[in-house]
């Protein structure tokens, strides 16, 4: 990963696990990891930290930070209303860059990338013992594709099915710097994180323990 010339493609080479649904390893370059590390950093410190939303009653063991809006179990909104009620971050130019390069190493299809426009992301941090569980992203309107991106610690990442958080699915592993994008027949597809594998962050990624992961999206909700 770290190494000049890696063959690591060999090992692990870009898939499409389902139509609409595309893995690719080693998609960032440790720079770009560890500048997304600081970025953060930043983040952390911004007007509404960090937090483990509630669903109903029970905490989520990842704590997420937004941008562009904030989200909480079910809804959108611009200001962090269950936090501190202080405005979210606004969505940086340079992620809708970003986004749009990953739409296109996915699928190749420059139209689709040039048109992509996320609005919002979900900044999740994970600790050695934080999990996710099976669930649909299903509180946008638009059904544009979801982009992750993962630094840190690697995971095993469940993909499932649109119909329920049941078999079948696939269990994979998501390492630092790999790509996960799902749209068009996978858009609502189950998906989870079933465990973290503490200790196998790449020492150059810029994180030391757990993992990020970044989603973006497009709410197709109206500006304001
Ligand atoms: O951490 C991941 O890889 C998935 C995160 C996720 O599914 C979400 O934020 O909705
Ligand atoms: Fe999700």
């Amino acid at each position: 990963m770290g190494t000049l010339f890696s063959e690591s493609f060999l090992d692990r080479p870009r898939r499409e696990l389902a139509p609409g649904a595309y893995w690719i390893p080693d998609w960032l370059s440790p720079e770009e990891q560890r500048w997304l590390v600081a970025r953060f950093h930043e983040w952390g410190r911004g007007p509404v930290p960090p937090r483990a939303a509630k669903i109903g009653a029970h905490e989520m063991s990842v704590q997420t930070v937004c941008l562009g809006w904030h989200w909480r179990p079910y809804a959108y909104s611009r200001e962090a209303i269950d936090v501190n009620g202080n405005r979210v971050l606004d969505f940086p130019d340079w992620m809708v860059r970003l986004g749009r390069k990953a739409i296109f190493a996915a699928t190749r299809d420059a139209a689709a990338a040039e048109q992509y426009t996320p609005d919002t992301a979900l900044v999740n941090y994970y600790g050695a013992e934080s999990r996710m569980g099976m669930h649909q992203d299903r509180d946008e309107r638009s059904v544009a594709p979801v982009v992750s991106i993962s630094i840190g610690d690697s995971c095993q990442f469940r993909f499932g099915n649109t119909r329920s958080r049941n078999k079948p699915y696939e269990d994979i592993l998501l390492a630092s710097g790999d790509l996960f994008v799902f749209g068009g027949p996978a858009r609502l597809a189950y998906h989870g994180v079933t465990k973290i594998l503490p200790g196998t962050a790449p020492a150059d990624c810029g994180l030391e323990t757990g993992r990020i992961n970044i989603t973006m999206r497009v709410t197709g909700l109206p500006d304001g």
